[in-house]
């Protein structure tokens, strides 16, 4: 451990059970260091979560946003955390109803209800289609697997062997995505994640790559109903990827002091 040790209150929140560690640091008074966060993730040495969130102050906008995974750095963007995120800052009272507020990958809009909270990602601009996989940036980068039988399917052996292979380190790393589909509205995707290099309950992201990949590959129509370990998320999205949502539920699981 290192000396950096921050007094205050921290929350706790799941997202379809991928949960983080969420810090009111709109005084800006949390030490940041990659070693720390990593300490507070920790499930047996620390509070245990896939990621750690700052929710800041920001000149233009409601808050901003700063994710870092389970292993202290620094992320992309976090599709469940936003959606996290969304529901901390409406429970401070920093807004009701709709909010936009400011991430690593630009500007997001969110409306929350009791349920669900819905949050537009950013476009997505770019997917590239080969033979055995797709691969997309929804405001974190996304190799897409078709599988069958995904309940069984090995995800953390085969997510492990793709992230690590020389192409995607290369590349910058990226998480890892199995998909299967249910019916003819319902997909069922599960994601071995960079940043906490195991398998989580789910992936914003992630759910929001498989759904643009199960539409273009089964024309399946918007809204997508994604399911995956930790619950049902819904993604909804136009012909050009310009406007699409990751709609699902997200709440505080506890608070305590550090
Ligand atoms: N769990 C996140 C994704 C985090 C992305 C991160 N693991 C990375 O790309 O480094 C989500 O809900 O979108």
């Amino acid at each position: 451990m290192n000396n950096q040790k921050y007094s205050g209150n921290f929350y706790k929140y799941q997202g379809t059970g991928n949960d983080f560690v969420m810090i009111d640091n709109r005084d800006g008074q949390f030490p940041v260091s990659q070693a720390y966060i990593e300490h507070l993730c920790h499930r047996r040495f620390g509070i245990g979560a896939d990621g750690l969130i700052l929710l800041q102050n920001d000149p233009d906008y409601d808050f901003r946003m700063v994710y870092f995974n389970a292993d202290g750095r620094e992320g992309s963007m976090c599709g469940n955390g936003g959606r996290c995120t969304v529901r901390f800052a409406e429970d401070l009272g920093i807004f009701s109803g709709s909010t936009t507020f400011i991430a690593v990958d630009g500007e997001h809009e969110a409306t929350a209800s009791s349920e669900v909270i819905a949050l537009k990602m950013g476009e997505v601009h770019s997917r590239e289609h080969h033979e055995a996989y797709d691969f997309m940036n929804t405001g974190s980068p996304h190799y897409v697997r078709y599988v069958e039988d995904i309940k069984n399917y090995d995800v953390f052996n085969e997510g492990k062997s793709v992230r690590y292979a020389d192409e995607w380190v290369k590349r910058g790393g990226t998480n890892v995505n199995f998909v299967e589909k249910l019916d003819d509205e319902t997909i069922y995707v599960r994601t071995y994640e960079r940043g906490v290099e195991d398998e989580t309950y789910s992936c914003g992201t992630g759910v929001t790559a498989c759904a643009i990949s199960a539409h273009l590959k089964y024309k399946m129509p918007s809204p997508i109903k994604v399911i995956t370990k930790g619950g049902n998320l819904q993604v909804a999205f136009d012909e050009d990827f310009k406007s699409v949502h990751l709609i699902g539920p997200a709440v505080r699981v506890f608070n305590g002091e550090l």
